[in-house]
C-alpha cells in the first residue's frame, strides 16, 4: 500500500497529516542544530546542521538534497541521535528522541535503520553474507537459530537475491549484490524508518536504476517511511513525493517535488534544477 500524500484529482489539493489529521508525521524535527567543534582549542566551529525544521509523514519516501558537505548526513545522524545534536527537538513516530536514555535508544536502534553509499563497507569482509545479514537479529534476538535458514530464505527473495550467494564473503558478490545484501539485512529488523544515504551513488548507472526500483517496491511492500538522500535530483524525482534542498546547514526550500522542481523559488534549488534538467527559464 502506497501512503504517500494523495493528490486530489479535483482540487489539486494534497493530502497529508495536517490536512488529515489520521495521517501522523513519522518524523518531526523543531530547529535541530548541530554544530561541530575542531581546532586545537575548540575553537573552530562548523554549523553543519544549523536550525532545521522537517515533517515527514509515515509511509512516505522524503527526498533530501543538496551540494556535498551542506549537512544532509549530519542531519540523518542527529535525527536517530548516532551524533548528539547541539539543540532542537526530534520527534519520531511520537517519542520524544532528545529525551530517552542509552538504554531506550539502543532499544529503538533496529527500528530505525540507515544504509549508506558504500555497501562494502557496510559488512564485516570476514564474514560470510549469511552472517552479516543475519548478524543485527542474532544480536537484538529478533530470532532463534532454527528460524535463520527461513529469514535468510524471505528477505533474500524480497531483494531479489539467490541463496547461494550467501556463502560467499562481500569481496566475492558484485557492488550491486551487496547493496541487495545490505537491504536484506536492513529488512530483518523491520524497520518503520529508513534513511538511505546515497545508497546508489557508488553504483553503476543500470544497477542504480535496479536497486532504486527494488528499494520503491519494498517501501510500497512494508510501508516504510524512508528519508532519502541523494544529490541527484533525477533520483530525488523518480524516488519521492516531497523533498527538502539543504544550504549551509539550511533547510532553503522544501514541499511537493513536482512543485519544487517545476517551479523552484530559491535561487539555489533553481541553479540546482538548471543544472540537472537543463536551462531554467522564467516566465
Ligand atoms: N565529525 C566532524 N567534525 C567536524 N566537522 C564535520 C564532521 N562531520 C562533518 N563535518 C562537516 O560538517 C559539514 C556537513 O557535513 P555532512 O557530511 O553532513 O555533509 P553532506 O551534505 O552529507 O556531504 P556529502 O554529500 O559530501 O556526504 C561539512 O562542512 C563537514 O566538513
Amino acid at each position: 500500500m502506497i501512503s504517500n500524500p494523495v493528490t486530489n484529482p479535483v482540487t489539486n489539493s494534497v493530502t497529508n497529516s495536517v490536512t488529515n489529521p489520521k495521517i501522523r508525521p513519522m518524523i518531526e524535527i523543531t530547529q535541530l542544530k548541530k554544530y561541530y567543534t575542531s581546532g586545537v582549542l575548540k575553537k573552530r566551529i562548523t554549523k553543519a546542521v544549523d536550525g532545521v525544521d522537517l515533517s515527514v509523514d509515515k509511509g512516505m519516501i522524503y527526498g533530501l538534497t543538496g551540494e556535498s558537505g551542506c549537512g544532509k548526513t549530519t542531519l540523518a545522524m542527529a535525527m536517530l541521535r548516532l551524533i548528539e545534536p547541539t539543540a532542537g527537538s526530534i520527534i519520531i513516530n511520537g517519542k520524544n528522541i532528545m529525551s530517552l536514555g542509552k538504554a531506550f535508544l539502543k532499544k529503538m536502534r533496529p527500528r530505525y535503520q540507515i544504509i549508506w553509499q558504500n555497501p562494502e563497507a557496510s559488512f564485516n569482509p570476514r564474514m560470510r553474507i549469511s552472517d552479516n545479514i543475519l548478524e543485527p537479529g542474532r544480536y537484538y534476538g529478533k530470532f532463534c537459530q532454527k528460524e535463520e535458514m527461513d529469514i535468510l530464505s524471505k528477505y533474500l527473495n524480497m531483494v531479489e537475491l539467490p541463496m547461494d550467494l550467501v556463502s560467499r564473503y562481500p569481496h566475492e558478490v558484485s557492488g550491486g549484490e551487496n547493496q541487495r545484501a545490505v537491504i536484506a539485512r536492513m529488512l530483518t529488523m523491520e524497520p518503520e524508518l529508513l534513511i538511505a544515504d546515497e545508497p546508489t551513488s557508488s553504483l553503476d548507472i543500470l544497477v542504480q536504476e535496479q536497486i532504486l526500483a527494488l528499494l520503491k517496491k519494498i517501501q510500497e511492500q512494508m510501508n516504510m517511511t524512508i528519508v532519502f538522500i541523494s544529490h541527484d535530483l533525477r533520483v530525488i524525482r523518480y524516488m519521492c513525493r516531497k523533498m527538502a534542498v539543504m544550504l549551509e546547514g539550511k533547510i532553503v526550500e522544501k514541499g511537493l517535488c513536482e512543485t519544487i522542481l517545476s517551479a523552484p523559488q530559491h535561487e539555489y534549488t533553481r541553479q540546482l534544477v538548471t543544472n540537472t534538467f537543463g536551462k531554467w527559464r522564467l516566465n
